[in-house]
C-alpha cells in the first residue's frame, strides 16, 4: 500500500466547449501564472460548498462570457496527475450548446482546435492523456 502523506487534493473542474466543426475550445494560460503558456480547457476550481457543475458554469460565464445551461454538460472522462506541490483531480465535462459568444473576458489567447491537432498546443501534462478520449468522441 502506498501511504500518501500530506498529499493536497486539488479539484478543478474543465469543460470541453465543442463547436458545429467538431472543434474544442482551448485557452492559453496567462504568463505570470503556473504553466504559463501552455494550452488548457476552460474551466478552474471550486468555491466553497460549491456543487461541480454550478462552478463550472460560473467559470465559463467569468471566462468566456457563455452562459450554459447544466444538462448541457455530460461528463467526458477525468484527469489525475501528480503535480509537484499537489495532486490534481480534473473532470471534463463536454458541451456542445450554449449561449452568448465565446470571448476572451480575461485577456487569455483562444483557439478552436480539432483533437487530432492538439498535439500542437503544447497542454499541461495532466492534460494529454484527456486528447485521446476527445479524439475518439469527435
Ligand atoms: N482550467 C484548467 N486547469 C488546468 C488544466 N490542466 C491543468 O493541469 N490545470 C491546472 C492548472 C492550475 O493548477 C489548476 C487550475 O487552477 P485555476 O486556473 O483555477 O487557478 P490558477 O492556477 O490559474 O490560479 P490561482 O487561482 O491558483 O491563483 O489546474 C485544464 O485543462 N484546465
Amino acid at each position: 500500500m502506498t501511504l500518501d502523506l500530506q498529499l493536497r487534493m486539488v479539484l478543478v473542474v474543465a469543460c470541453a466547449l465543442v463547436d458545429a466543426d467538431g472543434r474544442v475550445l482551448l485557452a492559453q494560460r496567462p504568463q505570470g501564472k503556473a504553466l504559463a503558456g501552455l494550452w488548457e480547457f476552460p474551466g478552474g476550481k471550486l468555491e466553497a460548498g460549491e456543487r461541480p457543475e454550478t462552478g463550472l458554469i460560473r467559470e465559463l460565464r467569468e471566462e468566456l462570457g457563455i452562459d450554459v445551461r447544466e444538462p448541457c454538460l455530460a461528463p467526458l472522462t477525468f484527469a489525475s496527475h501528480g503535480y509537484e506541490s499537489f495532486h490534481l483531480l480534473m473532470p471534463l465535462y463536454v458541451c456542445r450548446r450554449w449561449e452568448g459568444i465565446v470571448t476572451p473576458n480575461e485577456g487569455q489567447k483562444l483557439a478552436w482546435v480539432k483533437p487530432r491537432d492538439m498535439r500542437s498546443y503544447p497542454m499541461p501534462p495532466a492534460d494529454e492523456p484527456l486528447i485521446a478520449h476527445l479524439i475518439d468522441l469527435l
